[in-house]
Formats: structure tokens, C-alpha cells, sequence
């Protein structure tokens, strides 16, 4: 149960690990990117038009005052037109403006209001454009990457799988992707826009009047300076509350999963309690993280009106005193001009901070991703590896010795022999090493000395799928799909009719309670066979296994009882399964063991005895004491 829990914690906090290979996960995220290079460079070029007709909007506001409103006040005031050419300098728009009658003042404004629409209209067209076509193409490297990920998880043997949390590779491949995605299509062009624009308008402002935008832009680096420090401080309560929130995830799985504990030992109250004190840190943390949140636009809000009053109040004193500031000539226009400028400053550098962040963690998805491509596919066929021919059965193991760990030998030069069409059972104290030999026949892990091989063939020389194809598998708790019991049985044969489907399930003995069941063969099972009862799953199992008519089966025997009719049912399935078949059997059954041809009796990784049921208990030795420990109960029970 803690595993749960601290498995949920670690996802929480991965989300915040920070990339580490920035160049190289970038570069080879780039390369899933090439089949759209072109959606690329549509959709920066976009971005480029969009933050243009931004940039032109203040400056002709500014042109609007200057050419066409303040032109007749001056005229007023002024006799004569030199006098009024010098009143508005930075009249570029329409040098001749103050030539205009006042009619063709107000055409020539309507045409620049015009402009000005058609500019906003260009730049919203734009920016919805850049974001479908960055969606577009996000989605499409997001469809690639999943598909290469499941593709390689497929692949990967037990070994990694061992290592490795459900949860965790789930949450790559949708998670980890989704952050990535969202990152293409948001975060990165925004981000992208937000610094052209900034760098843009600076630019604009410190060619129209270097000393007047060093002034006004003084406030920028507070700007800069507190969007900082309280989106981190944010960050970092946000961090909290998402390692809370990991508390209250794990809890509520313990909880729910372990519900039938819970209410067997009366533990309701207790988990009630924990569950509101996770909650209530959770809630803190949340509080925090909005309050520092909700503090960010005000502050950055008022800092924007300093630099508007600094904007007014400068260019206001000078214009009204008609000085210059330090040989520019200022004019209504131009201080209207950086007010905008000014404003249009305050919210990219917000949404850089934050963006910024997601940017980040999507590398850092990226880079998880990539790592989970890059994990070694430990069996690999050879080169010049061939196709198993069909099987006969014959099966001889040769001083093999195995390890999951380097040096940790798990199995000793473990030698024997079985012959087409036999059974063999395999029997020890729990972790002597039986599923480790039954995994090493269709090469789920590799042998580490030694040989295996079928009909004189090296497993190691023919290909991995060929072989697996004719071997059956039935585990004490195989995993069905949440699909109709038809499929499930199918599952062994895809190419199986109807009909051979049931022939499968009454060899299995399950043709009887699938036919019980609301559809019969077409009652779709819940997640993992749930409802079913354990007896059953394994019948459709074994149907599964009967479906793909394997020459050697593996069964590894259920542990859990189950009724004795249900087990009646299991052991005559089984018989007719193993028969005519080379089968391996980790034994739990007793009659399995009377029945076998040889029985392997496995202790810490050696064969240390060997025979059939009669010669060894005769021996009186290791097989002697478990059968005395453990299968003479069932023959009581029997
Ligand atoms: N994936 C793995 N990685 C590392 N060690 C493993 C792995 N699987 C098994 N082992 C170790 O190898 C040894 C043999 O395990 P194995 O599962 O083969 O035993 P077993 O006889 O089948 O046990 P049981 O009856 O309990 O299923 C044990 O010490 C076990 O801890």
C-alpha cells in the first residue's frame, strides 16, 4: 500500500524536474518536426505578421493625433504653415496634412481608422491561424511519438518491465505527450510572439526617442524583477500543492482499492481522518499559491501605471513648456504613441514567466520520452536468426545458469531433458527459481551461460516471435481484456471462426458458464476479467491457450483455492490441455504432480532432485519435506 502512495508522490514530482540535455532533446525533438517544416515556417511567418500589426498600432495612434487632430489646434494658434509644420514634427503619416481642409482631415482619419482595423482584423486572422496550424502539427508529432513509444514498449522485455511502474510509463505516453503538445501549440508561440513583440516595440521606442524611451522604460526591469519573484514563489507553492495533491491521490487509491481491508478491520474512521488532514495541507498549499497568483497582475498592473504616469507626466511637463527633451521634439502623438508602447509591454512579459514554465517541463517531458525510446531492447534477434519450423516438442536445457541482476546468479547449471509430448512439473520453496525457467523457453529473458534449445534448435538462433507463436502460456492470473469473451478466447488464434472459438471453450470446460453469462460469448468483461470468478478466468485462459494449439504449453498453476467443483472443472481442462503436448508446470496441484512424466525439484536456483512422484518421496529428501508440508493437505482434503 505505501508503494501506491509513494509511486503517486513521485509522479507529482517529476513534473517539476528540470531538463537536463536541453540542445540534444530539442535537436531530436526538431527531427519529428521535419515532415512539417513547412506548417513551420507558415506559422512564423504568421507570428511575425500578427506581432507587426501590433507593433503599427500605436505608432499610428500617435500619427492620428499628430497629422490630423492636433494639426488644427496648431493651425489655430499658428499664422502661417511653417509655423504649424514646426508644431507637429513627428507628422510622418501625411507630411501634408496641414495642408488639409478640415473634410479631407476627417477623410484622411476615417482611411488611417480603417487601417488600423485592418490591422487588428490582420492580426487576429493570423494568430487563429498560427494556432491551428501549430495545433495541427502538434498533434500530429504528439500521434508519432505515442505510436513510436508504444511500438518500443512492446518490444522491451520483461526484464524492463520489472522494473519498471505501470503508472509511470502510462503517464509518458499521456501525460508527458500532452504536456508537449500543449507546449507546441501554446506556450511556444506565445512565448515566441511575446519576445518579438517586447524586442519590437523597445526597438520602436528607442529609434523614435532614445532618451525619452530610456525613461519610460525604466520601469521595465521592476516589471521584469517582480513578475519573477512571485510567479516562483507561485511556482513553488503550486509545487507544493501538487505533492499535496499526490498525497490526496494516493490516500483516496489506497483507500478505494483497499476498501474491503478497510471495512474488514473497521479502519473507516482512521482513513476519514487522514483523508481530511491530506486535504486540509492540500487546500493551505492551494490558498498560498493563489494568493501569490492573485498579487502578480495587480502589482504588475500598478507598475504599469507608474510607467503611464512617468509617459504622461515627462512628455506633459515638456510639451506644455514646448521644450525639447535633449534635442527631440516631442508632440502629443509621440507621448500617446509610448503610452501604447508602454501598455502593450505588460502582458507578454507576464505570460513569458509563465509560459516559460511550461516550456520547461515540456523538455522535460520530452527528455523522459526520449529516454524511454532510447531503453535497450535486451532480446534481440540475431541478424542471420531463422524462423522456428514448426515444433515437435523435444526440449533440452544445458548448464543454464541465469541472472536479472549482474552477478546475482539465480539459476545454477540447471541440465535436463524432456521429450516431445511429456509434462514435466517443476516444484520448490517460493523463490527458487521456478518462473525463471519457464521464462527463459520463449526468451523473455536471455540465459546467461548455457543452452536451451527445441528440436536440437538454439532458441537463441530462430526469431523471438516465431518461436513465442507456438508456445502456450496459461499464468495463474492471465491477463484478459476488456472485450467480449469471444475476442478474449480469440486472443490465441486472431484468425479463429466462431465455432472453433467454442470448440476452445468446452475443451477448456467453459462452454457451460459462458453460455450462463447475459450475452453468452458476447458479454464484454470488465477491466481484467472483473466478474468473474478467479475459477473462471482461468477457464477462459485455458480456453485461450487451447485456441493457439501450442506444441509446448507453460502453465504456471494457480495458488489460490478455488471451489471444488470449479477445481474438478481446471484439473480435467488441463488434462485434456497438456495431453500430447510438451508441457512445463510449476506444480501447486498434487494431482498434477502424480500425473507428471518427471518432476524438477528446484531449491535456490539448483535442480537438487529429480524423478517422478513415487521415487521421490521415496528418497525422503527435499521433495519428501514439501510434500509433507504442503500437498499432503490437499490429499487430506481430497
Ligand atoms: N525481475 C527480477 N529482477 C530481479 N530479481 C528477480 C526478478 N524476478 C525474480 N527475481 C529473483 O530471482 C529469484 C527466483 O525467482 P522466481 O520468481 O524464479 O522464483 P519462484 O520459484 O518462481 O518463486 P515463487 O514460487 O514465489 O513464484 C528470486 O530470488 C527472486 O527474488
Amino acid at each position: 500500500m505505501m508503494g501506491g502512495g509513494m509511486h503517486a508522490r513521485g509522479l507529482m514530482d517529476r513534473e517539476f524536474i528540470k531538463p537536463q540535455r536541453i540542445s540534444k532533446t530539442l535537436k531530436r525533438f526538431a527531427g519529428y518536426f521535419k515532415p512539417y517544416s513547412l506548417v513551420l515556417v507558415i506559422a512564423i511567418t504568421l507570428v511575425i505578421i500578427s506581432v507587426w500589426s501590433q507593433v503599427m498600432v500605436p505608432d499610428l495612434i500617435g500619427q492620428a493625433v499628430d497629422c490630423y487632430l492636433t494639426a488644427p489646434a496648431a493651425a489655430q494658434q499658428g499664422e502661417g504653415g511653417s509655423l504649424l509644420a514646426q508644431s507637429v514634427p513627428n507628422c510622418t503619416y501625411d507630411p501634408n496634412a496641414h495642408n488639409l481642409n478640415s473634410a479631407d482631415r476627417v477623410a484622411g482619419l476615417g482611411w488611417l481608422v480603417a487601417k488600423l482595423l485592418g490591422l487588428f482584423l490582420l492580426g487576429a486572422i493570423a494568430n487563429g491561424m498560427v494556432f491551428f496550424a501549430m495545433g495541427w502539427a502538434g498533434q500530429k508529432v504528439l500521434k508519432r511519438m505515442r505510436v513510436d513509444l508504444f511500438d518500443h514498449l512492446h518490444n522491451l522485455s520483461l526484464g524492463f518491465y520489472s522494473k519498471h511502474e505501470v503508472g509511470d510509463l502510462m503517464s509518458r505516453i499521456t501525460n508527458d505527450s500532452e504536456t508537449i503538445q500543449q507546449a507546441i501549440s501554446f506556450a511556444l508561440v506565445n512565448v515566441m510572439a511575446g519576445v518579438m513583440l517586447i524586442v519590437w516595440v523597445i526597438f520602436n521606442m528607442l529609434t523614435k526617442s532614445l532618451i525619452f524611451a530610456l525613461i519610460c522604460l525604466t520601469i521595465v526591469p521592476f516589471m521584469i524583477i517582480s513578475t519573477t519573484w512571485f510567479s516562483g514563489q507561485a511556482r513553488k507553492a503550486f509545487r507544493r500543492s501538487r505533492l499535496q495533491m499526490g498525497n490526496v491521490n494516493a490516500e483516496l487509491q489506497q483507500s478505494i482499492s483497499g476498501v474491503r481491508e478497510v471495512q474488514a478491520f473497521s479502519r473507516e474512521d482512521e482513513n476519514l481522518e487522514n483523508f481530511r488532514n491530506v486535504n486540509a495541507a492540500n487546500r493551505d498549499a492551494n490558498i498560498k499559491a493563489v494568493a501569490f497568483t492573485s498579487a502578480l497582475a495587480p502589482t504588475l498592473e500598478g507598475l504599469g501605471y507608474i510607467a503611464l504616469a512617468i509617459v504622461t507626466g515627462v512628455g506633459g511637463i515638456l510639451l506644455l513648456r514646448g521644450q525639447d527633451l535633449l534635442g527631440t521634439s516631442l508632440s502629443l502623438g509621440l507621448v500617446i504613441t509610448f503610452l501604447n508602447y508602454i501598455q502593450r509591454l505588460n502582458q507578454p512579459i507576464q505570460q513569458i514567466s509563465v509560459l516559460w514554465v511550461n516550456i520547461q517541463s515540456a523538455i522535460a517531458g520530452a527528455e523522459r520520452i526520449f529516454g524511454l525510446l532510447d531503453e535497450k531492447l535486451e532480446i534481440v534477434d540475431k541478424p542471420n536468426a531463422i524462423q522456428m519450423p514448426p515444433i515437435k516438442g523435444d526440449i533440452v536445457f544445458e548448464q543454464v545458469s541465469a541472472e536479472y541482476v549482474a552477478g546475482e546468479t539465480v539459476l545454477k547449471n540447471i541440465s535436463f531433458s524432456v521429450e516431445a509430448g511429456k509434462t514435466i512439473a517443476i516444484v520448490g520453496p517460493t523463490g527458487a527459481g521456478k518462473t525463471t525457467i519457464i521464462n527463459l523457453i520463449p526468451r523473455f529473458y536471455e540465459v546467461t551461460s548455457g543452452k536451451i534449445s527445441i528440436d536440437g534448435k538454439d532458441v537463441r538462433d530462430v526469431t523471438a516471435a516465431s518461436l513465442r507463436r507456438q508456445i502456450g502460456i496459461v499464468l495463474q492470473d492471465s491477463f484478459l481484456f476488456s472485450d467480449t469473451v469471444m475476442n478474449n478466447i480469440r486472443f490465441g488464434n486472431p484468425s479463429a471462426t466462431d465455432e472453433e472459438v467454442k470448440e476452445a471453450a468446452r475443451l477448456a470446460r467453459a462452454d457451460t458458464f459462458i453460455e450462463n453469462l447475459p450475452e453468452g460469448y458476447n458479454t464484454v468483461l470488465g477491466e481484467r476479467g472483473r466478474g468473474l470468478s478467479q475459477g473462471q478466468r482461468q477457464l477462459i485462459s485455458i480456453a485461450r491457450a487451447a485456441m493457439a494449439n501450442p506444441r509446448i504449453l507453460i502453465l504456471d498453476e494457480a495458488t489460490s483455492s478455488v471451489d471444488t467443483r470449479t477445481e474438478r472443472m481446471i484439473q480435467a481442462a488441463l488434462e485434456k490441455l497438456l495431453q500430447g503436448r510438451t508441457s512445463f508446470v510449476i506444480a501447486h496441484r498434487l494431482s498434477t504432480i502424480k500425473n507428471a512424466d518427471q518432476i524438477l525439484v528446484l531449491k535456490d536456483g539448483e535442480i537438487v532432485e529429480r524423478g517422478n512422484f513415487q521415487n521421490l518421496l521415496d528418497a525422503e529428501g527435499v521433495f519428501y519435506n514439501l510434500y509433507m508440508s504442503q500437498f499432503r493437505r490437499q490429499e487430506a482434503a481430497a
